[in-house]
């Protein structure tokens, strides 16, 4: 099997959480592993090598994981895009549908601005809301997203068609 193939057993599967009818995925066990951690990060930012991006911005909380490693990586700063009443200066929210709920985003309003080109990294894309609202926020306050990067995607919820028009890549696809 292939290395990277091979983290999906690290991705453990939590049925009826944080609902009944939810099967969640847990990427802890990846996280805390230092060679899949490592694996991971690595072939996530592979297609953005070389690529002209002036930050990275992740999703509370899982993406701060993988959002800021990528950062580190690429030599740029990182956004966080934040759970409401969080951010301490004056922010730009956006609310959204996820698979087992609803929520909002917010992030500070001088984050990124004109002329930025924003990778934005989660951890998992499922139904794609968290990733279009961010792609929406990113947008509003006047820069570009280049491209959208998740280590794991569930296929079957359609994440990937709500994000037409942007390139996304996934490692892990279930
Ligand atoms: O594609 P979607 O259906 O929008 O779902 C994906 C989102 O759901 C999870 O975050 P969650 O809101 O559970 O927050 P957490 O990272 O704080 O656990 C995950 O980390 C993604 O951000
Ligand atoms: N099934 C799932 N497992 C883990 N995180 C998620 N975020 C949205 N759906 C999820």
């Amino acid at each position: 099997m292939n290395p990277v193939e091979s983290l999906k057993a690290k991705v453990r599967d939590i049925p009826d959480f944080p609902k009944p009818g939810i099967l969640f995925k847990d990427i802890t066990p990846l996280v805390k592993d230092p060679a899949s951690l490592r694996l991971a990060v690595h072939h996530l930012l592979h297609p953005f090598l070389g690529r002209d991006i002036t930050a990275v911005a992740g999703m509370e909380a899982r993406g701060f994981i993988f959002g800021a490693l990528a950062a580190w990586e690429l030599g740029v700063g990182f956004v966080p895009l934040r759970k409401p009443g969080k951010l301490p200066y004056n922010v730009q929210s956006v609310s959204y549908d996820l698979e087992y709920g609803s929520a909002s985003l917010e992030a500070h309003i001088d984050a990124v601005g004109p002329g930025d080109k924003v990778l934005l990294i989660d951890d998992l894309l499922a139904t794609g809301g968290t990733a279009q609202a961010s792609c929406g926020l990113i947008e509003s306050l006047g820069a570009e997203v280049v491209a959208l990067g998740f280590v794991v995607e569930l296929e079957a919820l359609g994440g990937r068609e709500k994000l037409a028009g942007y390139p996304v890549h996934s490692l892990l696809r279930f």
